[in-house]
């Protein structure tokens, strides 16, 4: 590979009008913090185990899987021995070492651990803690059932009380109970905290946590009285093991139901938590993460996208000149500008989501509830938001990448096949929005009575009659306005047809089932309020329903957004370059900081195990054969 820089992305380096550096500080909060990024970044890179992995799909299942465990336990002594303590350097550390494989040990540090810390009493948070910190015990999170993983209220598996033995017996009692999809079920772990419904003196009450021995701590053999296994290949997740998992009347202690909130008492009586909800809990905390992914997949895509399209050259653009750099024609940048302020949209969103996260989950922590179901709204929404945008993004950047977008050797197509599982896990993304929903609904009928509501929808009481005032300079306040009143309408709208239903006499469920695809669509609305003139371009039929806007302001707004492009060009490349993602953390021949995309794209090519021979032995055992046998055959040769 040579060392030079492309000499276009040289040129859109030097005509940027702001300095991407800073950008790069503001982004990582502050020069000290980028540096200290960068080293770490840099002590990956001279690692030589770590750079001595082949890209995933070089590998079949098992050896993905297999891959995956030995460097995750490589990244954990390496971090014993570098004696990083910050969650910020020991993230970047983990990010940068394996910066596209997911961790067979995401959900222990993940969901495992926090649960434990946060739904135990403190005696059990102090004894299992520390086990599962420093990897005395592996754990997962095994909730979601072959029959049921959106309704947990559904779910089948069984913890019945025996007050004799002090014991809880579990139980899968149906086929459909089995649990099915928990990550690092099949092959890692050796406990899980499992959701079962929990019955005791004969009563169900509801579903509830318990921490469960799936495997010796000797020897890793499954514990008798389970089926454990892995349920497959899969989209994407390649080094993590999902699993199965069956319970034959299996037993543990009593004291292995967690019981922060909720109780089982030595007699079997059954003490009620405050909010059966609260056993939801490492669900909200992780949609809440689940934004920041959706930032990363994102940004990563359109970094690569942006970088790749300054390069590429393709037709002409004035007739008979040079060929163009595709990032210079129109629908190009319309492609890509917006999925880069999107980028830098979400990562405000995620930043401000950890922040109310925080600030809420220690208030639950303390014992005051009342913004539980404003967290709760707000982590579904954002969560099922920032999900389905990135990932249609993310398909947007392989596009304008053409052909070569659609090679791994890109980088964008593993970026998807993580992320888009995000629509799904931790709550189907419409079945998420349909909870912001309610909450939209309930909120809204509460401002038409008079009663107050939250900051962030005090909008649904705007005036709608009210009309744009937006004018040339398309002010920020004319934006917020007009997305608080598309909001407001769409809420509103979907709220009148509901309520219409009641009035035909329909049972409540069905007046909400039957207005829930425009409750749908005023959701997104209502979290659309992070977006501003291409939102409004792109969406134009919502916010005109009601004639908001005259045709004037249409006109403003369309030229507005081509201007917006003329202005974001020269800067294309200095915005996605202040994300500072080193070429070792995109893993794309495209999206390489030096430009070099040809170089790299053939270099790569050579790896592929179909060039380890120039004849491959398919050739000889079926082509071969074939081709005798038809040139044998009289009527091949008659019609040849
Ligand atoms: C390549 C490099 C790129 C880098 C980028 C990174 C890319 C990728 C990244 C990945 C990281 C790796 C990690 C991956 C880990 C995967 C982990 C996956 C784990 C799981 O999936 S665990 C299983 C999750 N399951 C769910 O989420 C189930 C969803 N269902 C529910 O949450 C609920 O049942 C429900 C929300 C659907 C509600 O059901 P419903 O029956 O209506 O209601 P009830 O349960 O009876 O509730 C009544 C009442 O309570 C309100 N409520 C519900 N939940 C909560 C809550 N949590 N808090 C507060 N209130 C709640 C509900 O709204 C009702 O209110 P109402 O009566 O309407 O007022
Ligand atoms: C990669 C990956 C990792 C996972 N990891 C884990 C894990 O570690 N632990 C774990 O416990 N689980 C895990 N899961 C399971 C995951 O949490 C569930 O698949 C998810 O919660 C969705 O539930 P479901 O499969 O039951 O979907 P379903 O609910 O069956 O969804 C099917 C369709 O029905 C619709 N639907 C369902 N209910 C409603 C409703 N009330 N209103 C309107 N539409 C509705 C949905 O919108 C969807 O279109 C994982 C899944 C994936 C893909």
């Amino acid at each position: 590979m040579s060392n030079e820089v492309n000499t276009d992305l040289l040129k859109e380096r030097s005509t940027a009008t702001f300095d991407a550096e800073r950008l790069t500080e503001f982004i990582y909060k502050g020069p000290e913090k980028v540096k200290r990024k960068r080293q770490i970044q840099n002590i990956v890179l001279q690692d030589k185990f770590l750079q001595s992995f082949k890209p995933t799909e070089f590998y079949d299942r098992d050896g993905q899987y297999n891959n995956a465990v030995r460097r995750q336990i490589y990244i954990m002594d390496r971090l014993e021995e570098l004696g990083f303590r910050s969650e910020t350097d020991r993230l970047n550390f983990r990010e940068a070492a394996a910066p596209v494989e997911l961790s067979p040990f995401g959900l222990h540090s993940g969901m495992f651990v926090p649960t434990l810390e946060r739904q135990g009493t403190p005696e059990q948070s102090r004894k299992w803690v520390p086990l599962g910190k420093s990897f005395k015990m592996i754990g997962t999170y095994a909730q979601t059932e072959l029959g049921h993983g959106t309704f947990i209220r559904g779910l089948e598996t069984t913890a019945t009380f025996d007050p004799e033995t002090q014991e809880f017996i579990l139980d899968s009692p149906t086929l459909s109970s089995i649990k099915y999809w928990p990550g690092n079920v099949a092959k890692t772990v050796n406990h899980c905290l499992v959701m079962a419904q929990l019955y005791t003196q004969g009563k169900c009450h509801g579903t509830h946590l318990f921490l469960v021995q799936v495997r010796s701590m000797e020897d890793h053999t499954i514990m008798p009285g389970l089926e454990i296994g892995d349920i497959g290949p899969k989209l994407g997740f390649d080094g993590v093991d999902n699993g199965f998992m069956k319970f034959n009347k299996y037993r543990i202690p009593r004291m292995n139901m967690l019981m922060r909130y909720a109780k089982v008492l030595e007699n079997g009586d059954y003490i009620k938590p405050k909010n059966a909800k609260l056993t939801y809990g490492a669900m909200v905390m992780v949609r809440v993460w689940i934004v920041m992914d959706a930032f990363k997949a994102l940004s990563r895509a359109t970094v690569i996208a942006v970088r790749y399209s300054a390069v590429r050259r393709q037709s002409e653009l004035r007739p008979g000149g040079e060929e163009a750099q595709v990032i210079d024609y129109q629908t190009q940048q319309y492609k890509l500008f917006p999925l880069l302020a999107t980028s830098y949209a979400f990562l405000l969103a995620a930043e401000g989501m950890s922040q109310i996260y925080a600030k809420i989950s220690s208030d639950i922590e303390r014992g005051n509830l009342e913004d539980m179901p404003q967290l709760h709204a707000l982590a579904c929404g954002l969560k099922a938001f920032c999900t389905w945008v990135g990932c249609e993004g993310i398909e947007v950047c392989r596009m304008s990448c053409g052909g070569h977008g659609y090679s791994h050797a890109s980088g964008i197509p593993k970026i998807y096949a993580n992320i888009v599982g995000a629509c799904t896990y931790e709550g189907e993304n419409t079945v998420m929005m349909l909870q912001t929903a309610r909450y939209l609904s309930k909120s809204y009928f509460r401002g038409q009575r008079g009663e107050s509501l939250p900051e962030l929808i005090q909008y649904l009481t705007i005036d709608l009659n009210v009309k744009s005032t937006l004018g040339e300079d398309c002010s920020f306040e004319s934006l917020v306005a007009a997305y608080s009143h598309r909001a407001a309408r769409m809420v509103a709208t979907a709220c009148k047809l509901q309520n219409a239903n009641k009035q035909k006499g329909m049972p409540s469920h069905d007046a909400w089932n039957k207005s829930t695809v425009p409750f749908i669509a005023a959701t997104k609305a209502h979290c659309h309020l992070l977006y501003a003139v291409y939102g409004i371009v792109e969406n134009m039929g919502e916010f005109m329903q009601d004639g908001y806007f005259n045709q004037d302001q249409i006109s403003i707004l369309n030229r507005k957004v081509l201007a917006l492009l003329e202005d974001i060009r020269p800067n294309a490349v200095a915005l996605v370059d202040a994300f500072d993602y080193p070429d070792h953390l995109l893993q794309s021949c495209l999206g390489r900081y030096d430009g070099q995309v040809y170089e790299a794209l053939y270099e790569n090519s050579k790896s592929s195990p179909l060039n380890n021979t120039d004849i491959h032995s398919s050739y000889y055992n079926y082509i071969r054969p074939m081709m005798q046998k038809r040139s044998k055959s009289k009527d091949i040769s008659a019609k040849l």
